[in-house]
């Protein structure tokens, strides 16, 4: 099930405009949902502005969540500002405290943290400051490195890694929001974070395996369950 927050003009080239939704319908987009169905897990990606994050959490607040999973989308691969620059800090106020797992890329960890990521190191002091913000666990990806493609966990206590080699391709639309919802469907079925990550890992590895070149920009990873079983 969906929640629309915003609609965007975009391509392989990049994001052109974004049309953002109105507060009271995002809200009632929830309500109509979660007053009829069991949600096993909810994923949160783009949210676009202040009044949106502020609708989105005082909305799911008054229901009893399981397994948020929050991608911290800020700035599309094309430059294109996703996360108006002065909603960061309610994303992180509002959002971060009541989410199961938030999943930054390295650039949005640097700027929720301040820090500026060369390596390993870095990642781990950057998520022990996502920690602090109030999410149960950090993912930071690594897609944004060089060499192979680390994904690092941190629950609080200890860091998990998530290694996969780096896939030579530029078809990589996609790969942020298919992971983040990959995990939130193995937490939705049942499975541990740390299970619901790793089967997450395997399954966008796969999908930018089987990227595809269509567009004149970065195509999109290919995702169908029968990749998957
Ligand atoms: N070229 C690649 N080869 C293999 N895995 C990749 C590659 N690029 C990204 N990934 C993986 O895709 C997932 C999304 O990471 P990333 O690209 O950093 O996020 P985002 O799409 O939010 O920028 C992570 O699991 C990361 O390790
Ligand atoms: C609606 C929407 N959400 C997120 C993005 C980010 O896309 P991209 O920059 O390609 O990064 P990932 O998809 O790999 O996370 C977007 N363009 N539109």
């Amino acid at each position: 099930m969906s929640v629309i927050t915003a609609v965007t003009a975009q391509n392989s080239q990049g994001v052109f405009a974004v049309q953002d939704i109105s507060v009271d319908i995002i809200q009632k987009q929830i309500e109509v949902i979660f007053d009829d169905i069991f949600v096993d897990a909810t994923k949160i990606g783009m949210v676009s502005k202040t009044e949106t994050i502020k609708a989105i959490a005082d909305t799911l607040s008054k229901y009893k969540i399981n397994n948020l999973v929050v991608d911290p989308v800020m700035v599309s691969k094309s430059g294109f500002h996703l996360l108006q620059p002065d909603a960061k800090e309610t994303l992180i106020n509002h959002l971060f405290p009541i989410t199961t797992v938030v999943t930054p890329n390295i650039p949005e960890a640097e700027v929720i943290t301040g820090l500026e990521i060369q390596n390993l190191n870095d990642i781990e002091k950057a998520a022990k400051i996502i920690y602090k913000m109030g999410p149960k666990y950090v993912l930071v990806k690594g897609g944004h490195m060089e060499g192979e493609a680390l994904d690092v966990l941190y629950d609080g206590q200890k860091f998990n890694y998530y290694n996969s080699p780096r896939i030579n391709s530029k078809n990589t639309h996609g790969t942020g929001c298919t992971l983040s919802s990959a995990i939130a469907s193995n937490l939705g079925k049942g499975l541990s974070v740390t299970e619901s990550i790793e089967k997450a890992k395997i399954y966008i590895t796969l999908a930018i395996e089987n990227s595809f070149p269509i567009g004149k920009g970065v195509g999109p990873v290919h995702h169908f369950y029968e990749l998957y079983k």
